[in-house]
């Protein structure tokens, strides 16, 4: 399949204004997985930002984290490690509490899905405030293993979220500089 260019992939992201509320302009990925091209854009695009930090694991929050972090994780050889809310990891969890653009919640990771010393790639269809890619990055780093990057579809450059993530390196495939 020909790759599509970073414009065209832009371009399929929807940009809803006031959801999920006032003041909030909200950009709508869906249309990217309902595009077979998109979707392949996507995934290889963040693949090919990721490569050089060879990860053991791609970690990513429920849900969106979910839709793109397990085809990266395929393509660059490293297992997916799921992120979820309370409640829903059956064994021992470590968990962190962490804040949105338009809330607060908390994100548990199986005690034992990172081991001492693993290599540990965070992912996310967006990067906003920066609050789940930290408390993503505060799990890894509970659990014993290291941050190796950062790896986003689209950052919020506006919303200066990279500050949150200080001293990992971030990558994003699109850059949306204004509200
Ligand atoms: O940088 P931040 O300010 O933390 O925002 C980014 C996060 O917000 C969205 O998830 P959301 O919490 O809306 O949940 P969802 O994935 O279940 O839709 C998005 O998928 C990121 O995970
Ligand atoms: N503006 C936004 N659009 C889509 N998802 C988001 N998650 C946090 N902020 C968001």
């Amino acid at each position: 399949m020909t790759t599509m260019s970073t414009t065209d992939l832009r371009a399929l992201i929807r940009d809803v204004p006031d959801f999920p509320k006032p003041g909030v302009g909200f950009r709508d990925i869906t249309p990217v997985l309902a595009s077979p091209e998109g979707f392949h854009a996507a995934v290889s695009g963040l693949t090919e930002l990721s490569r050089e930090y060879r990860p053991d694991h791609v970690i990513a929050a429920e849900a969106r984290g979910f839709l793109f972090g397990p085809a990266v994780a395929a393509e660059l050889g490293a297992g997916f490690v799921l992120a979820r809310k309370p409640g829903k990891l059956p064994r021992e969890t470590v968990s962190v509490e962490y804040s949105l653009e338009y809330g607060v919640d908390r994100l548990e990771v199986h005690t034992e899905a990172i081991g001492p010393g693993a290599r540990v790639l965070v992912h996310d269809d967006l990067l906003a405030t920066g609050g789940t890619a930290r408390a993503l990055c505060e799990l890894v780093e509970a659990a014993g293993g290291e941050v190796v990057a950062c790896a986003f579809l689209l950052e919020l450059a506006f919303l200066d979220g990279r500050e949150r993530l200080a001293g990992r390196p971030v990558h994003a495939l699109l850059r949306d500089d204004a509200e």
